[in-house]
């Protein structure tokens, strides 16, 4: 099912959450929503999962208005928020029975079954949820938002704060769900890497604007940088290379800037990287890895560059770059694991 977003705006008084974005997303991707934080994304999900209202602009899911139809439009949305929690005296089984009740829904049982499998919850359905790891409580708010078999699916943050076999497991449940069915999965998250792996469509919002949106394999194909990761002897060997590199090697970029630590991670133009490849041949580096620009670069390269609205301003005011700043280190923080 297509969802098209169109100079969507809310603010939150003197607060523009989001400020005209547009784009759609294609019936049956899994659409990634990126963004820096506070760029949007949960106000967009809001909005789009009918919670809240637009101070202006559409959202239109399978050929409905989340305004005007917002009951129908729900009926059509499974959420995850970012924040769940269930009553922790019930059982995971009888947290499903509840809302498969609520939703009115025909042959309860069976699709109890078939979400508790999806999930991988069926041997832990009849425990009470006061029990349930962080991330079984996130496998089982999804199983509730599966429960209608929802053609969208929208999922807010859906492994943050989850340890790495729990992103393991959620990242099973999407990819079988984006393979075996044709539900549209809108996701959002700060991991660049589990975007890239899951995802085949993204949209990168900054300060509640548009700043790219397209195929993951378009966006990735524009880069003309490489990155490169080097593993030196020790901390001030790192140091030792890093000052021979800057020296040496022209607009270098510092993407890894943790001083303490043996690891260097640096950015070049593709023309630089022989040159920087040669000074790595020294007794100051253990091993290194070369890395074609991904989703990383894509989405560094769109927050710096400015809006797609200040792109297409006809009065020329809104220059590309005018409105848009990185936000120095919190950015390579918080999404460059
Ligand atoms: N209920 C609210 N009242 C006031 N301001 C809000 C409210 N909800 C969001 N905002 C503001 O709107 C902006 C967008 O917030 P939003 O939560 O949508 O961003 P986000 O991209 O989801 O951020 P994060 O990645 O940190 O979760 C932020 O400046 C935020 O402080």
């Amino acid at each position: 099912m297509q969802i098209t977003i169109t100079d969507i705006y809310k603010r939150y008084g003197d607060v523009v959450a989001l400020d005209g974005p547009s784009f759609e997303i294609p019936s049956g991707s899994t659409f990634g929503v990126l963004g820096t934080n506070g760029a949007g994304k949960s106000t967009l999900f809001g909005l789009l999962v009918g919670h809240d209202r637009p101070d202006g602009g559409t959202i239109d899911v399978g050929g409905l208005d989340v305004e005007e139809a917002g009951h129908r439009v729900r009926e059509r949305v499974g959420f995850l928020p970012e924040h769940s929690g269930f009553p922790g005296s019930l059982t995971g089984r009888e947290v499903l029975s509840t809302h498969a009740r609520i939703r009115g829904l025909e042959n309860r049982d069976e699709r109890i079954e078939e979400v508790l499998e999806l999930v991988g919850l069926t041997d832990a359905a009849d425990r009470a949820v006061s029990g349930y790891s962080n991330g079984m409580g996130r496998r089982l708010g999804l199983a509730a938002a599966l429960l209608p078999e929802p053609p969208v699916l929208v999922l807010d943050e859906p492994t943050a704060g989850l340890d790495p076999r729990g992103v393991t497991a959620f990242h099973d449940i999407v990819t079988r769900i984006g393979n075996e069915t044709d539900t549209t999965v809108v996701l959002s998250s700060h991991v660049l890497s589990e975007v890239e792996s899951l995802c085949d469509h993204v949209a990168i919002l900054h300060d509640g604007r548009l700043h790219a949106s397209g195929s993951v394999e378009s966006l990735c194909a524009t880069g003309d940088t490489v990155t490169v990761s080097v593993a030196t002897t020790n901390p001030s060997a790192r140091a030792r290379l890093l000052e021979e590199l800057q020296l040496r090697v022209e607009e270098l970029e510092v993407v890894h800037r943790d001083g303490s630590s043996d690891r260097l991670e640096v950015r070049c133009d593709r023309s630089r990287a022989f040159d920087l490849v040669a000074h790595l041949e020294s007794d100051l580096v253990e091993h290194f890895e070369v890395r074609e620009p991904g989703l990383e670069a894509a989405f560094h390269r769109a927050v710096e560059g400015g809006s797609m609205a200040d792109e297409s301003a006809p009065d020329g005011h809104k220059l590309r770059g005018e409105t848009a700043h990185a936000e120095g280190d919190a950015i390579p923080a918080e999404v460059g694991r």
